[in-house]
């Protein structure tokens, strides 16, 4: 190897160049910290959104089990520090941000520090990787309401991109993949080759997931679900190619909130235990393919509630790891930010995906995954101008 370096054309931008963006800001949900924290969070979450009281208490319940501490904090901080170590051992320069819709850090408090550190031009990395209402549109009405705030303090606005969905990236795919065949390994070997794959996602209101698409038609249940059944069919195609067993599998929901006379998507993980040990399924992994870290809905929803309901049913039962702070995800990250950076210079970069549905849009068209009551959205196609 020479010692020289190669010296660049002016204008040249490498492959590693985040430009035209200075800075990446992880955007998560939040979760409170300590017994004190679980009602002040749970209001935040509910504002306005009309949870009857019983299932706020439910849920506070929930929280109380663990000290009032939920999981996702301390995941976030993980997938921080992940991003950072990928992105300067890959010569990436870019200085990564974290702020959250329901809990310190605040959102509206990052962006502050954003903008007094100098950065304009912010990409913004949702810990959500699916299309709808609370997975897309929600982050991005949050995020015209904080830079609504920055305005009205009179402090500069930065321009504010999100990342595409990522759902279907082989770095949101494969370590979910090694956790599922880690899963079967686990399982009791006489019921390891007949396991059920019982993959799980927030249940969401039907009439959200019909209208979570763009404008491509995914017929009942919208680009939600179909996006959903795309990752099941990879994670379970490429657990075949590995063990050479063709596990049967289904896509169920989780972590229903909402008055029971609104149609949410079914079937429960719990009812679907049932259903599974009836017909004579011998075990089950459960793959919570809707979540990107062993958050709350993970911990109590799942490793608590559903594995009692497994237990109960003497049904062998694990569960999957989500990504979390993965380092083919922080990978993956990178390879996001460097294809947004690149298309927002102009160029076609190649976008990577796995799967039928490809590679999603980076902007959110107009009326992108409705709210019932219209808000602003930032970061889309009808983003307002601030
Ligand atoms: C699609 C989806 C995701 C996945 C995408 C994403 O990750 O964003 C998600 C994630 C999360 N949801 C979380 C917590 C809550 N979600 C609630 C309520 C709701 N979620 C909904 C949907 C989703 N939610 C919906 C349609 C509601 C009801 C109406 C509403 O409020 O819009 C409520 C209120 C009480 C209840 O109804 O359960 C809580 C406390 C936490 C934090 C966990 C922690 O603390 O570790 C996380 C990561
Ligand atoms: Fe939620």
């Amino acid at each position: 190897m020479s010692d020289a370096l190669p010296t660049e054309p002016s204008g040249f931008e490498p492959d590693s160049s985040p430009a035209p963006y200075d800075a990446l800001l992880l955007l998560s949900f939040g979760g409170p910290e300590g017994m004190d924290d679980v009602v002040p969070f749970l209001q935040n979450v509910t504002r306005g959104r009309g949870i009857p009281t019983e299932r706020l208490e439910e849920v506070g319940q929930h929280y109380y089990l663990f000290g009032g501490v939920s999981p996702i904090n301390e995941q976030n901080r993980a997938l921080l520090t992940a991003l950072r170590e990928d992105f300067a051992a890959h010569g990436l320069d870019l200085p990564v941000y974290w702020g959250n819709r329901n809990w310190a850090p605040y959102l509206t408090d990052t962006l502050r520090e954003l903008v007094r550190d100098g950065h304009q031009r912010v990409l913004v990395l949702a810990t959500s990787a699916y299309a709808s209402y609370s997975g897309c549109r929600q982050y991005r009405e949050n995020l015209a309401e904080s830079l609504a705030a920055l305005r009205e303090e009179g402090l500069p606005v930065p321009r504010v991109d999100k990342l595409r969905h990522y759902f279907n990236h082989p770095g949101f795919i494969e370590p979910v993949v090694d956790g599922v065949l880690a899963c079967l390994d686990d399982l009791p070997a006489e019921v390891r080759a007949s396991a059920h794959l019982a993959f799980t996602t927030h249940s969401i209101p039907t009439a959200a997931a019909d209208t979570s698409g763009p404008v491509e038609a995914h017929g009942d249940g919208g680009a939600y679900v179909a996006q959903h059944r795309d990752v099941a069919a990879l994670i379970s195609d490429a657990v075949r190619e590995r063990t050479g067993t063709q596990h049967p599998w289904s896509l169920v929901y989780q972590s229903r909130s909402g008055p029971p006379s609104v149609p949410w998507l079914e079937p429960d993980i719990c009812d679907h235990l049932e259903e599974l040990h009836g017909k004579g399924v011998p075990g089950v992994v459960m793959v919570p393919i809707g979540f990107v870290s062993d958050h709350m809905e993970v911990r109590y929803d799942l490793d608590t509630e559903a594995m009692a309901k497994a237990s109960e049913l003497n049904l062998p039962a694990r569960r999957s790891p989500t990504v979390g702070a993965d380092p083919r995800f922080a990978a993956a990250v990178r390879e996001l930010v460097l294809e947004r950076a690149a298309a927002e210079r102009g160029a076609a970069p190649a976008r990577c995906a796995l799967g039928a549905l490809g590679a999603s849009h980076d902007v959110c068209p107009v009326g992108c995954c409705p709210a019932r009551t219209p808000k602003p959205a930032a970061a889309g196609a009808d983003a307002p101008a601030l």
